[in-house]
Order: C-alpha cells, then structure tokens, then sequence
C-alpha cells in the first residue's frame, strides 16, 4: 500500500547514533530497541478500537476505548531481527510471536529459508514483521508470501533502513502492504549492502564480527 518514512525527531536521533563509525555492541544493541518501539508506535496508529463500558475511579460507569479483536503477531527475521524485539514488544506485551528464520546468500543475494514457526490463527491477526534492514527486498518478500500462505491478509513490515530497490520491489510483489522505516537510504551498493545504511545488523547485534 505505502511506505512511511517516520520524520520524528527522536528517531532520527537515535538512527543518526547508530549510523556511528565503531559503536559498540551495548549501544547499537539499545538503539535498535529503542528505534523499535518508536517506529511500533507509529506502525500501531490505526489499529481500531473498541468501547467499553467501565467503573472509572468515583464508581461510576464510563466510556472507554480499547484495542479490538484478535491483535497483533510480531514477527522477527531471523537473526536481526530479533534485535528488535523487546523494543516491540514493550508497547505490545501480549502479541503473539511467529518467527521466521531466513539467511541471505550473500554471493546470489537469495534468501535461503531455515526456519518457520507461526502461531495458530495467524491469518485473524496483523502481522508485523520486523527486520532492521530492508535491501534488497528477498527477505521480506519471502517472509510475506510465508505469511499469506497461511492466510494472513493484513500484513505491515517495521525496518529500521530501507533501500530504494527493497522498498520498490516488495511493494512490487506485495502492493497490500505497509512499511514503516526510520530511513530510505540512498542505493545498495555491489555486495547488496545498504548505503550508507548500518553495515551487517545481525553481526553487530549478535557480536559475530
Ligand atoms: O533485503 P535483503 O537483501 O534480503 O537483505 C536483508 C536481510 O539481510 C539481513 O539478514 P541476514 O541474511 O544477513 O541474516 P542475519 O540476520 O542472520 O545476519 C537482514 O537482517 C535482512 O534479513
Ligand atoms: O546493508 C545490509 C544489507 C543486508 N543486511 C544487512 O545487515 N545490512
Ligand atoms: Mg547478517
């Protein structure tokens, strides 16, 4: 459907801190969080609501609204993915997780699916697949056609860095989509990294270089 490209000041903060030539572990760990829960909260803006009848604090009955229906399941792309998690899962508690395992060849470029575990009655839920980095595309393309292989109909993708090319050729596949991303980078370069981009998130998230 769209891409969102969140502007707020405080995102754009942070990602400006994990841009940093040498962060550390600790921090590219924390900001990725961080820049995690911002962008749910704006990925989460037009789940619809319900009213409620409560007893509010002097006794009486009161009008409230709350979150309707079967939710959210969160899914992360392996590795980096679960990088940011608990950033997501802090505005959303009981959302249930569906992971899938994916790993980028990185000589065809070609996402090599390793794992898939989604919870039962996904396809009622909004989906929301989380990977910091969209480059160029396979990943999130083959994450979305797992998800409506199995019904899912509603499906929004949070990233941390998007690429042009990503950007286009998901929409082009999935045109019913929305994209949330702090920021849409400037080009991939020749080994499919996004420029200027983050380097390898899940090295940095999980150490490995
Ligand atoms: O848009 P694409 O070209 O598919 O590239 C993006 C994918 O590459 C990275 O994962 P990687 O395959 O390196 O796995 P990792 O998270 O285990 O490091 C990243 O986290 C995305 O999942
Ligand atoms: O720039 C990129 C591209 C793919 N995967 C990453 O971790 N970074
Ligand atoms: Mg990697």
């Amino acid at each position: 459907m769209s891409l969102h490209v969140i502007e707020h000041p405080l995102v754009q903060h942070k990602l400006a801190l994990l841009r940093e030539y040498g962060i550390s572990t600790k921090s590219f760990r924390e900001l990725v969080s961080e820049i995690g829960t911002l962008l749910t909260y704006e990925a989460t803006k037009d789940m619809p609501l319900q009213e409620h009848s409560i007893k509010g604090w002097q006794g009486n009955d009161i009008k409230v609204f709350k979150l309707q229906g079967k939710k959210i399941t969160v899914v992360p792309i392996l590795r980096a993915g679960l990088g940011m998690m608990d950033g997501v899962m802090e505005l959303i508690p009981s959302a249930k997780v569906s992971v899938v395992g994916l790993q980028r060849n990185e000589e065809t470029l070609e996402p090599v699916p390793y794992f898939e575990k989604l919870v039962g009655k996904i396809e009622q839920r909004l989906s929301l697949v989380i990977d910091p980095m969209l480059a160029t595309g396979g990943s999130m393309i083959a994450t979305i056609d797992m998800l409506k292989k199995a019904g899912c109909t509603h499906i929004k993708a949070i990233v941390l860095v998007a690429a042009p090319e990503g950007v286009k050729a998901t929409l082009d596949a999935h045109p019913d989509i929305e994209i949330y991303t702090a920021a849409l980078d400037n080009h991939l370069d020749e080994h499919g990294y996004i420029v200027p981009g983050l380097g390898d998130a899940g090295d940095k998230i999980f150490g490995t270089v």
